[in-house]
């Protein structure tokens, strides 16, 4: 069973007469032990779905789905008594996740003493072994530091070991690397490589990125318009994908992998979140769209390991 299981996930906002669509169909399967991609452009629900996954929607939020659960359990009833326990968050911007006003140490021993029974000099131990595993040099230095004298690489880590301090063994990181140099970044992708390796842990890495799916993803989902259009393990959706979205996400980046380029542009416009969709979200930008694809949901084309949904052939393309 996968740890993350979700299908026909929808987030909306606003009056019923009047919906926000956040997230209009999100599928979502994400196994043990491996870093999931979340890819897709500004504003089509990634963030709005990991903060379904913590329990951390508002109020306001209408939320369906016909399956969402966590190692078996469904998130709509435990999303919040798990955060902070099971799963933990790492953001973009690490410097507003740390207080500022505290020493790095005594922020570490807030997290370790709500969640472990460790006696406190056993807490310190612990602090200086988790800043040590996220490849921080000197942990004592840092844990008597204040997070303005750290650098931003620095301080993302000190963030990976918090959320390793929670004992959370399923890590949701929202653009981790989009605050940090490209050397950086590269770091901590491969440090949350190892920890996955390492601490079994898993990781939903949400990102607008194809160089972040290239470089650090096992398996990727590809989301338009709050609809999950495609999803794979990366090799292959790098070397043959399948729905158009995810060919002009990869055409639109010239040597995609070995450049490290950003997601440019498709032309025409994404569907504001306030429209209601016919046919297919991405018909009206998709230089191959049929008259059906204006007029009918797509089906589903592929196996449970890549799957896709689009009008056209299995084989088109
Ligand atoms: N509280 C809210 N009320 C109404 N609409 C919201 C709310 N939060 C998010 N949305 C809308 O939901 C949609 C998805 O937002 P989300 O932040 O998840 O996108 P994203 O893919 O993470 O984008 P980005 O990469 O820019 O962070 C957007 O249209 C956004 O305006």
């Amino acid at each position: 069973m996968s740890l993350v299981e979700v299908q026909g996930l929808s987030i909306s906002f606003g009056s019923l007469r009047q919906p926000i669509h956040a997230v209009r169909h999100l599928d979502l399967s994400i196994e043990r032990g491996t870093i999931h991609g979340l890819i897709g452009e500004s504003g089509c629900g990634k963030t709005i779905s990991g903060m379904a996954l913590l329990g951390l929607l508002p109020q306001s939020a209408h939320v369906a789905a016909e399956a969402f659960s966590f190692d078996g359990l469904n998130l709509l009833d435990v999303a919040k008594s798990l955060r902070g326990r099971r799963i933990a968050m790492i953001s973009q911007d690490p410097a507003a996740a740390l207080n500022p006003v505290l020493r790095i140490g005594r922020q570490m021993d807030d997290v370790l003493r709500s969640h472990t029974g460790l006696p406190r000099f056993q807490r310190r131990a612990q602090a200086e072994e988790l800043l040590a595993a996220t490849g921080l040099p000197d942990p004592r230095r840092v844990l008597n530091s204040y997070p303005h004298q750290l650098s931003g690489g620095m301080q993302q880590r000190v963030v990976i070991a918090q959320a390793l301090a929670t004992g959370a063994d399923f890590i949701i990181a929202d653009e981790p690397t989009t605050a940090l140099d490209v050397t950086v970044g590269a770091q901590v992708l491969a440090l949350l490589q190892r920890l996955v390796r390492e601490r079994a842990l898993t990781v939903l890495m949400i990102t607008h990125d194809m160089d972040v799916i290239a470089e650090c993803c096992d398996s990727a989902t590809v989301l338009y318009a709050g609809y999950t259009v495609e999803t794979g393990p990366t090799d292959d959706l790098l070397a043959k994908p399948r729905h158009p979205y995810s060919q002009a996400l990869l055409a639109a980046l010239p040597d995609a992998v070995a450049k490290g380029g950003k997601l440019a542009s498709i032309e025409g416009h994404f569907p504001p979140p306030f429209t209601a969709i016919g046919g297919c979200a991405f018909a009206p930008r998709c230089s191959k769209a049929l008259a059906i694809c204006h007029e009918a949901k797509p089906p589903r084309h592929g196996c449970i390991d890549h799957s896709w949904t689009c009008h056209l052939e299995p084989h088109h393309g």
